[in-house]
């Protein structure tokens, strides 16, 4: 197995840039999140709060209609659009000009929402998060991965990474696989689990975050709306990569104390990335 290099506060302090006093929301990043069916359109309001509260300047979603009152009743400093169609993605459209892209959480993974993910992927040249259905889709068409700019960020969970890369035998065999994958396609992948672990070809990262209070639903979208965040606030993809992995582990461990593992739930990860940051200052 590859050593990897551990993510702790020495590692993190690396990438981390303290925000310049100076700065507007126009310049703090503006970042699109892409996802959401019916009934999962929680998925993407807690990717774009967690997004706004990991200090994106502008936050969008792209949503179908039905999700359209929740988003702005649940989180009123998102902006929405909306597909044509009411209970699912069928063309991703937008007038908005983001400096990073989050997408697939709650996307749902009909022949439509297929389309509109391959239509999607063949023109688009701005920073990338990929996660959940939409890395079940494209599980479903490995030609997709052709059109992925290099370092492209992919967030899988096991399942999710095993549809991508096919199953393994042992850690050291998934492992293998990984990096084999990441050097191919040139992406970036985030193999959430306990720990995470970050491939960028031959580079492995271990998270020292994080703790058994984050298995959860939802805590895999806060995450894609965090590194989501990073990305538009002008991070390199790898570092957005390991500062969003470890800050949202933070969380955890922070709010433990108070929760307990049972009672954690995704919105305390949102609801303490401020004191995960706060303790970068110290
Ligand atoms: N409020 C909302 O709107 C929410 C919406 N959500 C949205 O739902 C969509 C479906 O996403 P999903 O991840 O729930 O389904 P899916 O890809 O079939 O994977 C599930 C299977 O994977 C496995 N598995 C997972 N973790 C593992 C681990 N650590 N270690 C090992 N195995 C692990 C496990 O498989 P098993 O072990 O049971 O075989 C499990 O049964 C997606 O769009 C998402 O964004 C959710 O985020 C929830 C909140
Ligand atoms: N036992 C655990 N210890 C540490 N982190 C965990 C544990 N279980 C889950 N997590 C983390 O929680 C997140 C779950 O993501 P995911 O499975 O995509 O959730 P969802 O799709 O419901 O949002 C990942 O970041 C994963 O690393
Ligand atoms: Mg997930």
């Amino acid at each position: 197995m590859i050593n990897p290099i551990y993510i702790d506060q020495k590692e993190i302090l690396k990438h981390y840039k303290k925000p310049d006093e100076h700065t507007h929301k126009g310049i703090q990043g503006h970042a699109l999140i892409i996802g959401g069916s019916y009934g999962k359109i929680g998925a993407v309001s807690l990717s774009s709060k967690a997004c706004l509260k990991t200090g994106c300047g502008l936050v969008t979603v792209f949503i179908p209609k039905c999700g359209y009152t929740i988003l702005q009743t649940a989180i009123p400093e998102v902006m929405v659009l909306t597909d044509i169609q009411d209970a699912i993605i069928s063309e991703i459209t937008f007038d908005v000009e983001p400096q990073a892209i989050g997408i697939g959480p709650g996307l749902g993974q009909v022949v439509e929402t297929q389309n509109a993910l391959y239509q999607f992927l063949k023109t688009n040249r701005i920073p990338l998060v990929i996660d959940a259905d939409a890395l079940n889709i494209i599980s479903k068409n490995k030609k997709l991965l052709a059109l992925l700019q290099p370092k492209t960020i992919i967030t899988p969970h096991p399942k999710e990474l095993q549809r991508l890369i096919g199953k393994w035998d042992s850690e050291d065999e998934k492992m293998s696989k990984a990096v084999s994958f990441s050097k191919q396609y040139q992406i970036i992948i985030v193999m959430k689990g306990a720990p995470t672990r970050i491939i960028d070809g031959e580079t492995v990262y271990q998270n020292t975050t994080g703790n058994a209070a984050l298995a959860t639903a939802g805590t895999g979208d806060v995450l894609t709306g965090m590194i989501s965040s990073l990305l538009a606030q002008s991070y390199e993809p790898i570092s957005s990569a390991i500062l969003g992995v470890y800050l949202h582990g933070l969380t955890a461990d922070i709010a433990l104390p108070e929760t307990g593992y049972q009672s954690f739930i995704a919105s305390d990860v949102i609801a303490n990335i401020g004191k995960a940051f706060l303790s970068l200052e110290s």
